[in-house]
């Protein structure tokens, strides 16, 4: 008993489930287009029923003839002719027009289900009597006028457009042939479709431009029973695809899987009195069908065991045989959508195609990716390997190419490597990623390696380069820089010159082989050089923070050894101020040199340019004008340092020769038109800061340090010399032997034997040792002897008035103090006047400088803060000294 389904219930309602039921029960998507959906219209009770179920063996719901006439069918319902075996034949049975249970003016179903039966359906069975054919208002006529009328909303003439078969089924067909009545039929067809209101488009069309007309006849199902039958099953025979006389014709239509869909939604649009567009529709379905045939391809893909498989062994590592595996996957699941899409809409179906595939790579690509990087990896991994070995003593880089030479072919052997691997085990047929992107990251990769490997052969060729650099540079530039003599500075860039041009030589034959460009090269040989000259600065600034002590050092080694290196032992010919001023000017070149870092020969700032263009004078002498400088200002305070300590204003000496220098410098500064050192604030002609060492004030400051120094150095210089023209002279001045002999043996025993004379001699000698001493009549001749004659000349009568205000003070403590003993004041009081009188006389007796000294010591133990200060604690510690020697 075949299935029956009612699509469209009596309230005129889709039963989609039904439906869908019924198209799975009965594998319509298996069917794909090859089947064939027939339906029938008519008048109620006009045997529809009866000829469907005797036609397609179908089981519709007859009227009982006995129960007279009434309506059975309600609404549409559909079954699956199980005689037609050739085709599947969908059969579907159409309520009965011009029924009383709708009423007589509810046309408005009928009109939608024909409609529906039109759209749907590829063959319209059309119930006719035959006793209406020819007549003018045969029960039939007004339902094919509603057709006629309706299928003018669904299709339009097209030439290549299937026409709906129209096949008028005659009932109770009488002896008449059937030639004569389809004639007949065919006038009253052709009347009535004049006779129907058309668009403007179609007003000259005729009915066979939209329909494929069909006649049967079929014998009285009452009285002529067997005949009916037989018709009947001659009937159904015209629905085998093969017949000769078939009723079905191959066309496109919708495939069985979108069948429930297709009916569904032209019935929605049907229902809802828009107009049915057919080949929208159709291409809607399409839509829908191939958006899920694509979705189902894809989920079975993802699903699939063998890709599953393939996405858990990729995450390991590099898989053999990957892209030909992917490939099979993707291709079998493009070809199930092929399959399955095939009958609908062409663009819609290479539409969805085309998403299908985009779809597909994005999900295989990340797996792909993967799979790119680690075959990528193992090949860059296989070339580090080589270019390693390459590189080692003895490997490809040692020949005749050297590096270039052996990193080409590693990477040209790498390329080859990635080339076949991907041929063999990463190529997705069908995919867009033919290898050619891959190989270019891969050779991205290739060159980036060998750069950084170039780049850290040269670095490290550039160390050992500056390493010797270094080395060449430092202990040059740290000798001359212990001398800071005059012309240090084109010595030291010399110095840099050799040194960078050495270590240059050094890098360029060991990078030989590394293919550098002229300009790569010209860079490393300028960074060299850059290098050599920023070392040798760092020396000179590091030196600059050590001016002073370097200055005394100098100074000391000037001051204190001879020409031959030998220490001076500061005899009375030695001209201390002359070696002092030459020990200073040596020490003040320290000063200049490290004041300002020099521009190297050739190379002078703008605005020195400009100067010394105006001036016409060469760059070198730049430089010199700062020396110049400070020379000026280190001569002139020399000169008044040594003037001071001549004068016997030691302990001044610092202050006053500064003040002097300063009056001094600065006059010879502006009298020669160049730089003034005491009030320059900077350098001019140095514009760059960072060249500028010590501003003109620091070298000021450093230069008063060094002077202090300085003087207290020669102060002991002097103090020593005058120690040692004492210590020399021991024995009788010659002018005295000579007196002694001029005054001859006899009068000198006078002399002895005549305590008065004896006495008064003596008194007379001790007045003079002490005049000899206050006028201190050798360091006044050391000036010559006319300027120390006429200087002791002007000095003769004050030391003579001071030696006998001494002498008087002197016997006036004597007695004092021997007054005080008489008086029985203590024998202490007594013995420190004595002492007191001892130390005087000693000190003034000496004569010396040191004894000088001493006694300005014992004075200022005495008297305490009455005493004139000391200038230093130097000067105090000296003086303690001299008189610990003088004691
Ligand atoms: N004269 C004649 N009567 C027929 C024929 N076929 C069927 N009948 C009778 O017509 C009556 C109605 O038959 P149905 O097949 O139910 O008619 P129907 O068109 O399907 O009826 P609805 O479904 O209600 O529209 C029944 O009593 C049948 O015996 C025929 O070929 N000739």
């Amino acid at each position: 008993m075949a299935a029956i389904v009612q699509v469209i219930n009596g309230d005129g309602e889709f039963e989609s489930a039904g439906v869908q039921s019924f198209v799975d029960k009965n594998e319509l998507a298996q069917c794909r287009t090859n089947y064939a959906v027939v339906a029938i219209m008519g008048p109620q009770s006009s045997g529809k029923s009866t000829l469907l179920n005797y036609v397609f063996g179908t089981d519709f719901k007859m009227m009982d003839a006995m129960e007279g006439r009434g309506q059975t069918t309600k609404g549409i319902w559909m079954s699956k002719s199980p005689k037609v075996t050739d085709t599947t034949v969908l059969v579907m049975d159409l309520e009965g027009s011009d029924g009383r249970e709708r009423g007589e003016d509810d046309t408005n179903f009928e009109r939608q289900s024909a409609l529906f039966a039109l759209a749907v359906a590829d063959v319209l069975l059309v119930n006719i009597w035959c006793h209406d054919i020819g007549r003018e208002h045969g029960s039939g006529k007004p339902l094919l006028k509603t057709i006629f009328q309706v299928n003018l909303k669904l299709f339009a003439p097209e030439p290549d457009r299937k026409k709906t078969v129209l096949l008028f089924v005659i009932r109770d067909k009488t002896k008449t042939p059937l030639a004569k009545l389809t004639e007949v039929l065919e006038a009253d067809l052709d009347r009535m479709w004049d006779s129907i209101a058309k668009p403007a488009a179609y007003a000259g069309s005729k009915m066979t431009d939209f329909f494929q007309v069909q006649y049967a006849a079929l014998s009285h199902f009452e009285e002529r029973y067997e005949d009916f039958q037989a018709d009947a099953v001659h009937l159904r025979r015209r629905f085998a695809p093969d017949a000769e006389d078939t009723l079905i014709c191959g066309d496109e239509k919708l495939p069985g899987d979108a069948f429930a869909l297709s009916i569904h939604n032209i019935w929605d649009v049907i229902r809802s009195q828009k107009d049915l567009n057919l080949p929208a529709h159709k291409v809607m379905v399409a839509n829908i069908r191939c958006q899920e045939i694509a979705d189902d391809q894809l989920r079975a893909f993802a699903a699939d065991q063998a890709w599953a498989g393939l996405q858990e062994a990729a995450g390991l590592g590099a898989v053999e045989g990957f892209g030909p595996q992917v490939a099979g996957l993707m291709d079998s699941c493009v070809k199930g959508y092929e399959a399955e899409a095939l009958y609908f809409d062409a663009h819609v179906r290479e539409a969805k195609f085309g998403e299908l595939g985009k779809r597909l790579l994005a999900a295989v690509q990340p797996v792909y990716q993967a799979q790119v990087a680690a075959q990528t990896a193992a090949v860059l991994t296989s070339f580090e390997k080589e270019l390693k070995l390459a590189l080692l003593p003895g490997g490809a880089a040692s020949g005749s190419g050297g590096f270039v030479a052996a990193a080409a072919a590693c990477r040209a052997a790498a390329v080859k490597e990635f080339a076949a691997a991907f041929k063999k085990h990463l190529h997705i047929q069908g995919t867009p990623w033919d290898g050619t992107a891959e190989a270019a990251a891969l050779e991205a990769a290739l060159d980036a390696h060998i750069a950084k490997v170039r780049d850290e052969h040269v670095a490290a060729a550039v160390a050992r380069a500056e390493k010797a650099l270094s080395t060449l540079l430092s202990a040059p530039v740290i000798a001359l820089l212990e001398v800071c003599g005059p012309g240090m500075w084109p010595r030291l860039y010399g110095v840099c010159r050799d040194a960078a041009a050495a270590a240059d030589k050094q890098l360029l034959g060991s990078l030989a082989g590394y293919g550098l460009a002229a300009a790569e090269a010209e860079a490393l040989s300028e960074g060299l050089r850059a290098r050599a000259r920023a070392a040798m600065e760092g020396h000179v600034r590091e030196a600059a923070l050590t001016r002073l002590s370097r200055m005394k050092d100098r100074f000391q080694e000037v001051f204190s050894q001879d020409e031959s290196r030998a220490p001076r032992m500061w005899g009375a010919r030695d001209d201390i101020p002359a070696i002092a001023a030459a020990a200073r000017l040596a020490a003040a070149n320290v000063l200049a040199q490290l004041a300002v870092i020099r521009p190297p020969p050739g190379e002078q700032q703008p605005q020195q340019q400009q100067q010394q263009a105006a001036k016409g004078q060469l760059q070198a002498e730049q430089g010199d004008a700062i020396e110049a400088a400070v020379l000026q200002l280190a001569r002139s305070s020399s000169d008044a340092a040594s003037t001071a300590a001549t004068d016997g204003a030691a302990a001044d000496a610092s202050s006053s020769s500064s003040d002097a220098a300063a009056a001094a410098a600065s006059s010879s500064s502006h009298a020669h038109g160049a730089l003034d050192l005491l009030s320059a604030a900077t350098w001019p002609g140095v514009a760059d800061e960072s060249r500028v060492l010590l501003a003109p004030h620091d070298v000021r400051t450093s230069w008063r340090e060094f002077m202090s120094y300085s003087n207290v150095a020669v102060q002991q210089a002097l103090s020593a010399q005058q120690a040692n023209r004492l210590a020399n002279n021991r024995l009788p001045p010659l002018w005295a032997i000579a007196a002694m002999l001029a005054l001859g043996w006899n009068e000198a025993m006078a002399l002895l034997f005549n305590p008065l004379l004896l006495v008064v001699v003596g008194v007379l000698v001790l007045f003079l040792r002490s005049l000899y001493v206050e006028l201190d009549v050798e360091r006044e001749m050391a000036r010559g002897a006319l300027p120390g004659a006429i200087s002791l000349s002007h000095k003769v009568v004050p030391a003579c008035q001071s030696v006998l205000r001494k002498t008087a003070e002197s016997v006036q403590q004597l007695m004092h103090s021997l007054q005080e003993g008489q008086e029985g004041q203590g024998a202490a009081g007594g013995g420190r006047a004595a002492a007191y009188t001892v130390d005087h006389r000693a000190n003034s007796s000496s004569g010396t400088p040191a004894g000088q000294k001493a006694g300005r010591y014992t004075e200022l133990t005495r008297r305490g803060a009455a005493a004139p200060a000391p200038s230093s604690a130097a000067e105090f510690t000296d003086l303690q000294a001299e008189s610990k020697k003088a004691q």
